[in-house]
């Protein structure tokens, strides 16, 4: 490695082999798997069910064998960024967060999450924020009024004082002194949080904290009939780096509130259609060709991520295709043993690092660094950024009428009718997850990207902490994974060609997700309604084939858990994480492929449900001390506990026949402990169902209905197979 490079590539080249090796090996083992499923074979229920489940099993396995094909990892050295790049060129950078919901996404918080960035550690006239506000709420204009204001003190402090943690929430959490400097800034801090928690509160800005007659002509603009659903477009320059300075007389990033125009006429795209808002409107006003997209709760959790990303951007053997850096998404507040599996380690770090190998990392939709140039176009192609670019429209200030007008103008609603913008250009429409299906885009178009998985943590979001919560949340991103799988440009189709294989493979391992749905629920219901009715599947124990499902078995597990150790997992944690992967098959998943069926057959249509970043005392407690919430009566819970009563009999009645009986083990050993395997998953339904008296118990209606459900199916079972 040259002295002063600024970043490394090393293949990992003994976890490579022995994937390779491992993944040949476990081929084989399902060539002989379907080998004796053809040996088997008869037109029973049981054995044609089995025979669906392991095809998709085996199509799941191959699909997700590329992720672990080209390991690699990745380092950055910022501390030679300044020997090579004079701090003069450091491009400028436009950061977006996106904001939708005041009551379920606590303005505090994005207040939180913009002062986190405007602190970074960054050339201050070169950072620009820009708030979008889906909600077209005054409480967080109100609220970043506020950050403005705190923003002065802020920004000094902490560069005086080098404080590594820049989200003052999570600041004045952690770090207590009493240096009259430090009480000076709390105090600050605490007065904005109380009177921003007020205005919450009352729904309403008070009077009397409305102080100049500029945020009062700001507040007029919420006139009569005003509603998140209805309105014009709202744009209000909070801080401007040409004017303001901080309380020490330096100049202070630009912090812009941007509510793009809404009407209940016209098609809004969720958070999609938001970014491309704010494309237009900071190309209109700052034109950064570097942006950061955030989602409201994901504050910055190191100064100097900017740095790290410049290691990838100002490298000229890199720049040129490089469309952007993903960060992994990662939280803070999660439980010790993250009982929802709300880490999402697979799914935010150990496929997107697969992807790194082969070419770039998908799109997380946050604590992603973009190449504006990107959203634009192919790598090769010429239309170049920017048509303000070269007027003098970039002289003029960006608070300035004019500017302000045109950037209006961009933000209605009708500005992208008739345009490529979602198909051609800027975030892409069509789905639920546009952050995979964008990403996914710009590498058929021939862009890649970079996985950026640093030690400390660079940003940190809120995970849903009810159950509740979580699956709504899964059946959203599991139903967007749903319209990628059957859009124009399918991974399975266009992908393969634009790809390659390899690569597509991965994509289509994603938008697949759904299906897992399939196997899981029939694992989870055939061997036990057979065993219930005396019918053996599986080889029995000592049978050579027995030994086959016993390594096929072991052998996902195992590979599967090293794979989570190997990224900072625990074992209580990957316990946690594989149960919630049979509730998220067992019910989201179902649920969406469901949902979309009748979306396709125009029954239905489905909306953007904002994940809720506000929690209850009362949950918050629960959750703490990891304890299941069921508490809301949602369908969702039906098939979990459907499925743990189904095995809760069947495996006591396979015992009892041990027991009473004396029957052998053998025949039915491995339907035993399929059963007893999910037995000991559904452990905490069983006790939400039955033995809980607290709120976060099993709604009855629930459990009565899942009881019937059950039944009805184990009736009709044993009616067909007998
Ligand atoms: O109409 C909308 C809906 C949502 N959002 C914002 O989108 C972000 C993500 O929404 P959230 O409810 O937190 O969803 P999550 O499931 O947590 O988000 C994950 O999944 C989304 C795709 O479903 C990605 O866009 C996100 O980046 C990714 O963090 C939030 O900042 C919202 O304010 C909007 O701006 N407009
Ligand atoms: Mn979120």
């Amino acid at each position: 490695m040259e002295e002063s490079s600024l970043n490394s590539l090393q293949i990992m080249h003994g976890r490579k082999l022995f994937n390779r090796v491992f993944a040949a090996i476990y081929a084989f083992a399902i060539i002989a798997l379907f080998y004796h499923h053809a040996l088997t074979l008869t037109l029973s229920i049981p054995s044609i069910f089995m025979l669906i489940s392991d095809f998709i099993l085996a199509l799941m396995w191959f699909t997700s064998q590329s992720f672990f094909m080209n390991p690699i990892t990745r380092q950055e050295f910022p501390e030679n960024l300044e020997k090579l790049v004079n701090k003069k060129d450091f491009p400028a950078i436009d950061i977006f967060i996106c904001t939708a919901d005041p009551f379920k996404e606590p303005p505090l918080t994005t207040v939180n999450t913009a002062l986190s960035v405007l602190a970074y550690d960054y050339p201050m006239e070169k950072i620009s924020v820009y708030v979008s506000d889906d909600g077209g709420s005054k409480l967080i204009l109100f609220a970043l009024m506020e950050a403005a204001k705190f923003a002065r003190n802020w920004l000094p402090y902490c560069r005086e004082n080098k404080i590594e943690q820049r989200c003052p929430e999570e600041y004045f959490r952690r770090n207590h002194t009493t240096t009259s400097q430090f009480q000076i800034i709390e105090n600050l801090y605490e007065d904005m949080k109380m009177r921003i928690e007020n205005v919450v509160e009352r729904g309403e800005v008070l009077e009397e904290y409305i102080t100049d007659p500029q945020q009062r002509e700001a507040f007029n603009k919420w006139t009569k009939g005003f509603t998140p659903n209805d309105h014009p477009a709202i744009i209000q320059v909070l801080l401007e780096s040409d004017k303001d300075k901080d309380i020490k007389g330096y100049s202070i990033p630009n912090l812009i509130y941007v509510s793009r125009e809404k009407s209940t006429t016209s098609l809004h795209h969720f958070k999609a259609g938001a970014l491309n808002a704010l494309l237009r409107v900071s190309e209109a006003m700052t034109n950064a060709p570097l942006l950061l997209t955030l989602d409201c709760d994901m504050y910055s959790n190191d100064p100097q991520t900017p740095h790290r990303v410049l290691c990838y951007f100002c490298d000229p053997s890199i720049k040129c295709k490089l469309a952007y850096v993903q960060f992994p998404q990662r939280y803070h507040g999660l439980n010790e043993d993250d009982i929802y599996g709300g880490d999402n380690v697979r799914t935010f770090r150990i496929s997107p690092a697969g992807l790194d190998g082969l070419g770039g990392p998908d799109n997380c939709g946050t604590g992603c660094f973009f190449n504006r140039r990107a959203l634009f176009g192919s790598p090769s192609s010429v239309t170049s950024v920017g048509h303000s670019e070269d007027s003098h429209i970039r002289d003029m200030a960006i608070s300035s009428v004019s500017i302000v007008e045109l950037a209006c103008h961009v933000a209605s609603c009708n500005y992208e009718y008739n345009t490529d913008w979602g198909t051609k250009t800027g975030i892409r429409y069509g789905t639920l997850v546009e952050d995979i299906y964008t990403g996914y885009m710009m590498h058929c178009e021939g862009w890649d990207s970079i996985f950026c998985n640093t030690e400390r943590p660079a940003f940190l979001g809120e995970v849903p902490i009810n159950l509740n919560d979580v699956l709504s949340q899964v059946k959203r991103w599991s139903f967007g994974h749903l319209e990628v799988l059957s859009c124009k440009y399918s991974p399975l189709t266009f992908g393969t060609k634009a790809l390659g294989i390899l690569r597509a493979n991965c994509y289509i391992h994603y938008v697949l997700w759904p299906i897992w749905c399939i196997p899981v629920t029939l694992y989870a219901c055939i061997p036990q309604l057979s065993l219930l009715n005396n019918i053996s599947i599986f080889p029995k124990v000592f049978d050579p084939w027995f030994f086959l499902y016993v390594f096929l078995f072991f052998g996902a597990y195992v590979h599967d858990f090293v794979q989570f150790i190997l990224f900072k997992g625990t074992i209580k944690r990957y316990w946690n994480d594989q149960r919630m992967w049979y509730v998220k098959a067992l019910s989201p998943f179902l649920f969406s492929s469901i949902e979309c069926l009748t979306k396709k057959l125009g029954i239905t249509t489905k909306g953007f449900n904002v994940t809720n970043k506000i929690a209850g005392q009362d949950e918050r407690k629960m959750y703490d001390q990891s304890v299941f919430t069921f508490e809301i009566p949602s369908p969702m819970f039906v098939p979990l506990a459907m499925v743990s009563i189904i095995n809760m009999i069947a495996f006591l009645r396979g015992i009892m026949a041990i027991i009473l009986r004396m029957e052998s083990l053998d025949e039915f050993f491995i339907q035993l402990f399929v059963a007893g395997f999910a037995v000991v998953n559904c452990l905490p339904i069983y006790e939400a169902m039955l033995l809980r008296s607290d709120h976060g118990r099993m709604p009855k209606r629930i459990v009565i209905s899942s009881a019937v459900l059950a039944g009805v199916l184990c009736v009709a079972f044993s009616l067909i197979v007998n």
